[in-house]
């Protein structure tokens, strides 16, 4: 046979220039639209190339599975940005870390610290996070955004550096914010032309043009000091016998792991877990944020589903006490509602982009080495009847709808640390929100602010529902007595 001749098959995907290929194909926005466009075109694997890179983009279950968990050893490296990784200092933060020995050490101690089983001992104090905030909608409804941004920035503060929140308020917040938003334009890859053409980075900075260099340095200044500060902050307080319990402390002096490996005072470690712990904030704030204003929408444009969740709750608690970790197994529609939110809008809709290292051959296709690969986790989202319904009755009879939590978090070996997290501090605060409050579509939305029945969604790497307003109100004056009284004591 001639089998030697046949030129390797790649996966589909749009139809080529001959001299740019796909450049014009790639989008510069995050367009889900036109992700399922290709998938109902190409289906599972959509392949694209431009001036030597390719991009592979997995539109289901299986493709995943097959991929990003079982050959997860060739999957599960990232792509290197020359801006974020290099510029920036950020490929030794987690989600950006080389996939390597001290990287899957580090992993592994991560999950234990952020396990189920790790994250008890937070449980007091993301419930003190929650009272505040409950007591801030009482006091000024129309702020609820930058209240849910406030309690989960607080939360992870609490939870990475074991920070009282006064001081996380005054002194780490809005530092922090600053640094988010810097990182956040810097990672989507084409951002910056510099991650297009990498030997732009030899240039001086005063060359004509090159002011991502600057860029560069201001940003780097910026995000050493956002993760020094805090960290430094916890070895203090180690060092004065000090010792609130914190993800930074559990990897600095608690695990046993550590331990034995006796790798404590090792300078490598030190900054390894400085890093891991700074980029928790951007990695985590941005996207419970987002999940927790789509659930705003949702309650808004739903009462039937509100009042449902709400009377399931108050059957369990009564309705006058907080909604604790104990209640949730008893909750089992409001579960649903938290799936059905997540599902509805993907906050992180292609997920954190991968990279192959090896080439590889998958159902008789060529997937190159150094290939970019988009887990299309908004794809997997629409895997189900009716997906723009909002409807959480179908993760109650139907058990075959896949469940969001196993697909949202993304896969394999990078799946999202913080899942647990996560999933645990958004049912907290959204159980209480409904136990207190009503959430309605308000009558006029003040100038610039989207009503929740037609609010748009930003088209980023994390996408958020744009500025909107939100009637907001206490069950009755005994519900707002009774928030008041929580945070009195
Ligand atoms: C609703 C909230 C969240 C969503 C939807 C989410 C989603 C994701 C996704 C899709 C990934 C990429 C995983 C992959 O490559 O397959 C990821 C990675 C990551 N997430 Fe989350 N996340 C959330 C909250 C958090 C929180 C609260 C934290 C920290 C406390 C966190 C820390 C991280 C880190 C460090 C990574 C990088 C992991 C690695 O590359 O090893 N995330 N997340």
């Amino acid at each position: 046979g001639n089998f030697a001749f046949k030129r390797p098959k790649y996966p589909p995907g749009p139809r080529k220039h001959w001299l740019l290929g796909n450049l014009y194909d790639i989008p510069r926005h995050v367009d889900w639209d036109k992700l399922l466009a290709w998938k109902r075109e190409f289906g599972d694997l959509v392949y694209l190339t431009a001036f030597g890179k390719s991009v592979l983009v997995l539109n289901s279950h299986t493709a995943v599975k097959d991929l990003l968990d079982k050959r997860a050893k060739n999957f599960s490296h990232r792509p290197q940005t020359v801006m974020a990784g290099e510029l920036f200092g950020l490929g030794k933060s987690m989600a950006l870390f080389e996939y390597n020995e001290r990287y899957r050490e580090l992993r592994k101690l991560t999950q234990q610290a952020f396990s189920p089983d790790g994250l008890r001992k937070y449980q007091d104090v993301q419930l003190d996070i929650v009272k505040l905030f409950l007591d801030s909608l009482r006091k000024d409804p129309n702020d609820f955004r930058i209240q849910t941004r406030l309690a989960v920035s607080r939360t992870i503060l609490a939870v990475t550096y074991g920070m009282p929140v006064k001081l996380a308020d005054e002194g780490y917040i809005a530092d922090a914010e600053l640094t988010t938003k810097t990182v956040t334009m810097a990672t989507f890859p084409g951002a910056y032309l510099v991650d297009l053409l990498p030997f732009l980075k030899y240039l001086p900075s005063w060359f004509p043009g090159a002011g991502f260099k600057k860029e560069g340095e201001y940003g780097y200044k910026l995000i050493s000091k956002h993760v020094t500060r805090p960290f430094n902050y916890v070895r203090e307080k180690l060092a004065e016998g000090i010792e609130h319990p914190s993800f930074v402390s559990d990897l600095l002096s608690g695990s046993e792991n550590v331990r034995r490996h006796n790798i404590i005072e090792d300078e490598r470690w030190l900054e390894d877990v400085k890093w891991a712990a700074g980029g928790m904030f951007s990695a985590g704030v941005d996207t419970s944020y987002a999940t927790i204003l789509v659930f705003f929408i949702l309650m808004a444009r739903h009462p039937d589903v509100q009042e449902r969740a709400r009377a399931e709750i108050d059957a369990v608690t009564g309705g006058r006490r907080p909604v604790t970790s104990e209640d949730r197994s008893k909750l089992p529609y409001s579960a649903a509602v938290m799936k059905e939110v997540t599902r509805w809008h993907v906050v992180v809709p292609t997920g954190l982009f991968r990279r192959s290292g090896d080439s590889e051959v998958y159902n008789g296709q060529l997937i190159p080495a150094n290939t970019i690969v988009v887990p299309c986790i908004w794809s997997l989202s629409q895997e189900v009847e009716d997906p723009e319904r909002f409807d959480p009755e179908r993760f109650l009879h139907d058990n075959k709808t896949p469940n969001p939590y196993e697909y949202i978090f993304g896969f394999g070996r990078r799946i999202c640390p913080g899942r647990y997290l996560a999933e645990h501090f958004i049912f907290l605060l959204t159980a209480n929100l409904l136990t207190f409050y009503n959430i309605s579509i308000p009558k006029a939305c003040p100038e610039g602010l989207a009503s929740p029945s037609d609010v748009t969604f930003t088209r980023t790497l994390t996408s958020y529902p744009e500025p909107f307003a939100c009637d907001i109100r206490p069950r009755s004056e005994r519900h707002a007595e009774d928030v008041a009284a929580m945070v009195a004591d």
